[in-house]
């Protein structure tokens, strides 16, 4: 469903992602971790063919990003960490917007974004985006990926801005979908949930995925028996560095 061979974007100088290798499978929720910087946005951004790639090779539900990428984009969704929407639409003129872009079925496409709608609480779809609150608008824009039911989803930071209400129902929403085929891509700081909703999890450092694996495998990989993700990832992403602030702080 999403494949990556050696995949690499430089910025001049800089590698923001290095020979980066994924494979993921449908029915797959791959959490994708690493420190501020590390590149998954830009790694995100290039699987979903919004920035091209210095080198590597991608491939989308079996087909070539260089070759067939309208075909790619018509058929992913992609919940981006900041939704930019149109503020002087409203809710439903977007929902609509979005739906002849992608040519959806009418009647059935909004059929399901009221189920949506009524999970997540958004019953602001008659009022203007830009008088919307960050999590409404992420809302928003997650109803509006969802309802087109697309077979790869990619969220960067999809709980952040959201209620505990709504981030529950979105990651049992996402479960379903993946019981049902979809393969899902998410970046997240959250290391509690990723723990909690990944099949798998790739950790990316300075560019390079230094891990990959489920739970289980990831705390084989390292040095100590880890009881959590997060002291794992911190020994993994160099952290430990920090182990002198963190015990003077009192932990
Ligand atoms: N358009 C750009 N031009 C130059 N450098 C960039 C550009 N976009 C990203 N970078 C750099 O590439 C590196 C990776 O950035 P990226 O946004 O992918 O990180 P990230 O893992 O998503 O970080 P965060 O967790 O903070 O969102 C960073 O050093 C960043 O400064």
């Amino acid at each position: 469903m999403i494949y990556a061979k050696q995949l690499t974007k430089k910025f001049g100088e800089l590698i923001a992602v290095n020979r980066l290798n994924l494979h993921i499978k449908p029915g797959e929720i791959y959490g994708f971790l690493g420190p501020n910087g590390a590149g998954k946005t830009t790694t995100i951004k290039m699987l979903t063919g919004i920035l091209k790639p210095t080198e590597g090779e991608i491939k989308l539900l079996g087909m070539d990003m260089e070759k067939e990428e309208i075909a790619i984009k018509r058929s992913i969704g992609v919940v981006p960490d900041e939704p930019r929407m149109y503020d002087n639409l409203k809710g439903i003129e977007f929902a609509q917007f979005i739906m002849e872009i992608y040519k959806s079925p009418k009647e059935e496409t909004m059929k399901r974004l009221e189920d949506i709608c009524a999970a997540f609480g958004i019953d602001y779809l008659d009022k203007f985006i830009g008088d919307y609150s960050h999590g409404m608008k992420q809302k928003l824009m997650l109803a509006t990926v969802l309802m087109r039911q697309p077979r790869v989803i990619f969220l960067d930071e999809p709980t952040v801005g959201l209620d505990a209400r709504s981030a529950k129902i979105l990651k049992l929403w996402l479960r379903k979908l993946a019981n049902n085929g979809v393969a899902i891509f998410m970046t997240t700081h959250v290391l509690e949930i990723a723990e909690k909703m990944c099949d798998r999890i790739g950790i990316i450092n300075e560019g390079k995925l230094i891990a990959e694996g489920n739970l289980e495998e990831l705390k084989e990989l390292s040095k100590e028996k880890y009881e959590t993700l997060e002291d794992l990832f911190l020994e993994l992403t160099g952290g430990n560095e920090f182990k002198d602030i963190i015990d003077q702080l009192g932990e």
